[in-house]
């Protein structure tokens, strides 16, 4: 059988005034093995916030042939925030090829795509501008179906359509959203257009092996068959490591709560690699999101091999000791060697790179910040995927998304809710005038007034 993921943790055990031991974990058996079994239990009976456990062992058809309607467009607008966009983003940056928009129809064979996000409306305005509306794919995701960023761009996008196709406007809209209730529903119904549903018992942030994901990912070409595979296959080799030291997942989720115990209250995650950027914002919105709460959790810290050596590292190596760092390396990457040797003297110094290849670079450079971060007696775990394909990338999401449900029942928290997020959303519909919220516009004011308090103008 071959390795989907490589999880190494020796780095993890650190001495100092707050150590993190070998022992420590082993008391930590019966609760992980508890979480376990409620985890697929729940799973199992498909209860709300769990039913992403049951993602890879959904049927596909329906979601693939929506993908070949959408590959027949010029371009994909994917209209979404949060877990209805991150995952997306990552899928895009992980699978597809660097600059996929600017290549060539003819090379890149699927349509160009992009995220409208955040209420930029700079950003809105110029993606517009230089989009053929009528040959353009309009994607609205969220699964409340009411997110004020989400619904605004969709306005005006749809009004845009309007104006340009006149009542086939819906004929170049797909919504994703829940199957039965929210503001997008309503609108599919009474429009008729495309629509598909992200399961009931399906938390936005994971989401993306769902619609959500596989349908953009299905019509830029991504083989979301090969992405849901290696996420079952990481779901049945889980399932089978019922001891702690050889389930990775529990491993990783023991780890992670001794440190944020041992005050160790940062998680920074370290892809090695552009194309993994992303997996770092998906996973930053996972981690805070799910563990956030209840005076729980540890901040997600997006970082970038081998960028942040040149960054962050200084801080990571010699900073204060609050830190679980996560390197993510890759085994085979696309090979590209540098010159055998350039005939250049004063160039001689850099003959140890001559005829090297940049991948490998690359790799040397994870190791490198390995060793170095335990030599100074920070906390690291080494991951390493065999390579950024759709099979690997379906198996790490799915083992992220398992280990960090696990840490939330270790934390004794729901990892599936976010109830700290709805405060500002009511302060957001009452500044904007929606119905129903007036009465938060004198207390928004209040709060505001006192952040406003010693304004220093310069
Ligand atoms: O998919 P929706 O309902 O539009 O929500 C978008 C995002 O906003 C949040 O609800 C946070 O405000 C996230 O949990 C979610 O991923």
């Amino acid at each position: 059988m071959d390795e989907l993921l490589s999880v190494s943790v020796g780095g993890a055990f650190v001495g100092g005034d707050r150590p993190v031991l070998r022992e420590n974990i082993d008391d930590l058996s019966r609760m992980v093995e508890e979480a376990d079994v409620l985890l697929r239990e729940k799973g199992r009976d498909d209860v709300d916030g769990f039913g992403w456990i049951n993602l890879p062992y959904q049927d596909l058809s329906e979601t693939i042939e929506i993908g070949r309607w959408l590959s027949g467009f010029e371009a994909i607008v994917q209209i979404g925030i949060g877990g209805s966009a991150l995952g997306n983003r990552m899928l895009a940056k992980a699978l597809l090829p660097p600059f996929y928009n600017e290549l060539d129809a003819s090379v890149r064979k699927a349509p160009k795509f992009y995220l409208l996000e955040n209420p930029d409306p700079k950003t809105a305005v110029s993606l517009l501008d230089r989009l053929d509306l009528s040959k353009t794919a309009f994607i609205v995701v969220s699964k409340s179906g009411s997110t004020t960023e989400t619904a605004a761009h969709f306005l005006w996008a749809w009004q845009k359509v309007r104006e340009k196709m006149g009542e086939r406007a819906s004929d170049n809209f797909l919504i994703i959203t829940d199957p039965r209730k929210g503001i997008l529903r309503k609108f599919a119904k009474s429009t008729g257009c495309r629509s598909l549903n992200i399961p009931e018992s399906v938390g936005g942030r994971y989401s993306v092996l769902s619609s959500v994901g596989l349908a953009t990912a299905s019509a830029l070409g991504i083989n979301i068959e090969k992405l849901v595979q290696g996420a079952k296959e990481m779901d049945q080799r889980l399932a089978l490591r019922s001891h702690l030291w050889e389930n990775p997942a529990w491993l990783l989720a023991c780890i992670n709560l001794l440190h944020a115990k041992a005050g160790r209250n940062m998680a920074v995650m370290m892809p090695y690699g552009d194309d993994l950027a992303d997996f770092a914002e998906w996973f930053a919105q996972l981690w805070g999101e799910s563990l956030g709460k209840e005076g729980c959790g540890t901040t997600p810290v997006r970082a970038l091999g081998a960028i942040d050596q040149h960054s962050q590292l200084q801080l990571y190596a010699e900073g204060p000791d609050d830190k679980l760092i996560t390197i993510i390396d890759v085994n085979n990457r696309p090979l590209f060697l540098l010159p055998d040797v350039v005939d250049i003297d004063a160039l001689k110094d850099l003959e140890f790179l001559y005829g090297k290849a940049l991948g490998d670079l690359l790799s040397i450079e994870a190791r490198s910040t390995a060793s170095a971060l335990v030599k100074a007696g920070k906390p690291i775990i080494y991951l390493k995927i065999p390579e950024v394909s759709e099979r690997y990338i379906g198996a790490l999401v799915f083992f992220y998304e398992y280990v960090t449900a696990l840490v939330g029942f270790l934390m004794k928290i729901n990892p599936f809710d976010q109830p700290g997020v709805e405060q500002g959303k009511r302060y957001i519909y009452s500044l904007m005038g929606r119905k129903g919220y007036k009465e938060y516009v004198k207390e928004v004011e209040e709060y505001f007034g006192a952040c406003q308090k010693m304004e220093i103008i310069i």
